[in-house]
């Protein structure tokens, strides 16, 4: 697209008109599934919600949040935030990276690019480091990506190796952790037999260790650096896997929130702290919880906490995390190009545009939703509002989250009447979703609830249009499954709780005094998801979709 504001213009719609506020509300981890004791959405009281659907065929249907129709490899991935709020703000499908990441392993590019190149230049005479989660959950990095890049690694030239790994338990079951290391000790395993020195040097729980996002909690990522780059941490190992075990013993412990350990040789010394000389690749192919890590990596001016040593490095990320920021500047695989998103459209003709949630999520409605961008795109017509997180609690204990602060700032927003869209994420069914703690889930997606009544309310007040969703799924269920959909249980006799995403579509609805008669979901387009979700609310804004976007839920009938 050049640069010339005209190639920028969008059409009018034909009969939809300008000038409505417009809420876009996206739940976190609201799917949809069959009410049952698990589904923790069906069992809380969501009188909202509950309302909207009773709109059905016309203003309320489903739409699909998982696999091909977000850029997923197979129809058996989950969704998840960071494709989900691409498409939902790209409007279009594009082939994310776990999907990029599997090509060019498979095609052996990835052992071509720069990337590669530069770090390769460490393989004589330093250590090459592999810092990344644990996990065949998809959503951040895979196993199988990890085993190949192993393997590759050695294949060209790579003769010392350490993973420092950091385990799930959040999009996989939680207690997996141990057959996952388990599987990567084997493969290091091979590759010492072939005369390379590979080993796990340290670990730790993904939300405990380096895996924060949004800079939420530096210490999460401090607690990383000392294990991985200055070979510290309170609990020392000979070996990863009875690290795992032992560790999981510890009261309240689980995958998740895993301490961090290193792991020593006979004579208590770390055997993989990084080193000047040395080779550093993140292997999570998703941005927003390495972007922290990536930045203690490479930036010299760097103040978030005291690094206490800082090694020459050789540093590449899977891809590139951040697309504005070029961070990291050296990468394995391109990232996907969500250019030309409906932020940047919608801005550019002229809607002023607030966006809103609390920091663990902030970056959903900003950077994934604007195609892994930071920034404004222009900042006199957009205002991007981010409510603090607690942190250093788990979710579970605050179910409510920020919910009605989000809800209260966003319905400020709304009654200023200085914005034409106003977009939102309330986190609650996700993050509280994630703990796995039913009770707290319910009370959570009541929370969500309560804040979709405020926002709905306010655009009743200014005459406008809302258009209610989801990224993907989580809170509607609770429980592994077995094929027939028949909850699973674990040795003694308790069922095995789901901490992840699902597969299930997800609620849209539409409405508002602002929405003229005869506006309805069409009923052309039975496998319509997020992607389509864009082209909709430009129309609701009164403008045609560009043509390339996936096309619009809605028709207008005259009545
Ligand atoms: O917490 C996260 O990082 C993921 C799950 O791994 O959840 P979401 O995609 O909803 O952000
Ligand atoms: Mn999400
Ligand atoms: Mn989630």
């Amino acid at each position: 697209m050049g640069s010339s504001g005209d190639a920028w213009k969008l059409k009018d719609h034909p009969k939809l008109p300008k000038g409505k506020t417009v809420a876009v509300i996206v739940l976190d981890g609201w799917g949809e599934a069959k009410p049952n004791e698990y589904n923790a959405i069906s069992v809380a009281e969501t009188p909202v919600m509950d309302s909207l659907k009773k709109g059905a065929p016309e203003h309320w249907r489903l739409i699909k949040a998982h696999g091909n129709a977000v850029g997923l490899p197979t129809e058996d991935d989950m969704g998840n935030s960071e494709v989900g709020h691409n498409a939902l703000g790209a409007g279009r499908i594009f082939a994310q990276g776990a999907k990029l990441v599997d090509q060019a392993l498979a095609s052996g590019k990835i052992y071509e690019g720069e990337g590669f190149k530069y770090i390769k230049e460490c393989f004589d005479k330093g250590t090459l480091h592999l810092i990344g989660l644990l996990s065949d959950g998809g959503v951040h990095s895979r196993l199988d990506q990890l085993l190949l890049l192993l393997k590759g690694a050695a294949e060209h030239g790579a003769k010392r190796i350490r993973v420092h790994a950091l385990t799930d338990g959040r999009d996989v079951l939680d207690g997996s952790s141990v057959g996952f290391m388990e599987t990567l000790e084997n493969t290091l395993a091979k590759l010492r037999e072939q005369g390379v020195d590979a080993r796990v040097a340290s670990g730790g729980g993904r939300m405990y260790v380096t895996m924060d996002r949004y800079e939420n909690d530096w210490d999460v990522v401090k607690r990383g650096w000392d294990a991985q780059v200055r070979g510290e941490a309170p609990f020392k190992f000979k070996d990863p896997v009875e690290a795992i075990k032992k560790l999981r013993q510890e009261p309240n412990a689980n995958d998740q929130y895993l301490a961090p350990f290193v792991i020593v040789d006979d004579k208590a010394k770390p055997v993989g702290p990084i080193l000047d000389g040395d080779a550093v690749v993140t292997f999570n192919f998703r941005a927003d919880r390495m972007v922290m890590l990536a930045k203690a990596l490479e930036y010299e001016n760097f103040d978030k906490f005291d690094r206490v040593r800082v090694p020459k490095i050789h540093f590449a990320g899977m891809l590139q995390y951040d697309g504005e920021l070029k961070l990291p500047s050296k990468y394995l695989v391109s990232p996907p190009e969500i250019g030309r998103t409906s932020g940047e459209y919608l801005v550019r003709n002229g809607i002023r545009t607030f966006a809103c949630s609390e920091t663990v999520k902030f970056g959903h409605v900003t950077f994934f939703w604007n195609g892994n961008r930071s920034g404004y795109f222009d900042e006199k017509l957009e205002e991007y509002v981010e409510i603090p997180s607690d942190s250093g609690i788990t979710f579970n204990v605050k179910p409510k989250m920020q919910a009605l602060e989000i809800a209260e700032r966003t319905r400020d927003a709304i009654l200023s009447h200085k914005f034409d869209q106003v977009r939102l994420n309330i986190p609650n069914g996700d993050m509280v979703g994630h703990t796995g703690d039913i009770k707290a889930t319910i009370e959570a997606c009541k929370a969500a609830d309560d804040g979709v009544k405020m926002i709905l309310d306010a655009i009743e007040q200014v005459g406008g249009i809302y258009l209610v969703t989801a990224d993907h799924g989580n809170a509607e269920d609770m429980v592994k499954r077995n094929k027939k959909g028949e909850p699973l249980l674990d040795k003694n006799g308790n069922i095995q709780i789901l901490t992840s995403h699902t597969c299930e579509p997800v609620p849209i609805a539409i409405g508002g005094p602002g929405l003229i008669p005869g506006v309805r979901f069409r009923t052309d387009l039975p496998t319509g998801g997020l992607a389509n979700v864009a082209a909709t609310f430009m129309n609701l804004h009164g403008f045609e979709a560009p043509s390339d976007y996936e096309p619009t839920l809605i028709e207008v009938v005259d009545n």
